[in-house]
């Protein structure tokens, strides 16, 4: 086999965006992250002040660049900075709760996956976007090993935060992700559980090459 797809997912901050990207790095394959488009949908409605998800998919003009990391336009406007902030973090899960929300992007995603090369990290990739998926990572790592990491990207970054903050955003965004009625994250049964928790970036990436390779060479 000399293409397959990867969907990688699992709660957030546990380190998907960061290891797919160098996943695909070294396959040379294409990197999606699913999440800044539910960003983008999210700043959307921020924007039209609207609960009419219909109506906003419909007006919505999503480009998704994938050319040399992920880049994403709204509406002709470069915004992938402005979708980490916190406003945008705060309402992303509930508007990914909205039926037309999902049935938008999920089409979408599975477009930019039907060639294969595609490495995809999300919440509902193993199991809604991309069923047939060759390999299918559920990652995982404590709430305070995740708040720790985020605390630090902060610190890098110049942004002030307090781990007693983060693990509360984090643990709320997780208690609605997985209780959403529509694709709430839960493992695929497929799915190959790897728990982040004390492994080095270098370690998690190493363990999913070696489960590609695995795939690849069938
Ligand atoms: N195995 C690891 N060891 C140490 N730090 C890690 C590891 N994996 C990721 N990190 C760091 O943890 C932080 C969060 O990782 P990342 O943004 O990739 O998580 P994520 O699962 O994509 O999060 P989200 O779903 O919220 O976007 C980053 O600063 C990243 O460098
Ligand atoms: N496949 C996905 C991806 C993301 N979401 C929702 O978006 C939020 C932000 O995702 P990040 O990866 O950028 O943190 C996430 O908390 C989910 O609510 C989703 O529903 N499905």
């Amino acid at each position: 086999m000399n293409k397959i797809n990867i969907a990688i997912d699992g709660p957030a901050a546990a380190g998907k965006s960061t290891i797919a990207k160098l996943v695909a790095q070294h396959f040379n394959m294409i990197y999606v992250d699913t999440g800044a488009m539910y960003r983008a949908i999210t700043l959307f409605y921020i924007q039209e002040n609207s609960e009419d998800f219909d109506e906003l998919v419909k007006k919505i003009n999503l480009e998704i660049i994938l050319k040399d990391g992920q880049r994403v336009n709204l509406n002709g406007e470069d915004v992938t900075e402005r979708i980490r902030e916190n406003d945008v973090t705060e309402k992303v899960s509930y508007v990914a709760s909205k039926e037309p929300v999902r049935t938008f992007l999920v089409e979408e995603q599975q477009k930019l996956a039907n060639q294969k090369n595609v490495v995809m990290d999300g919440r509902d990739v193993g199991t809604t976007v991309l069923p047939d998926a060759e390999l299918k990572i559920y990652m995982i790592a404590s709430v305070e090993e995740r708040a720790n990491r985020r605390f630090k990207d902060n610190e890098l970054r110049g942004i002030k935060s307090d781990i007693e903050s983060l693990k509360t955003d984090i643990e709320r965004r997780d208690q609605y992700d997985m209780n959403r009625e529509i694709s709430p994250l839960v493992k695929a049964e497929d799915a190959i559980s790897i728990d982040t928790t004390g492994l080095s970036i270098d370690e998690v990436t190493n363990k999913i090459i070696e489960l590609a390779n695995v795939k690849l060479t069938k």
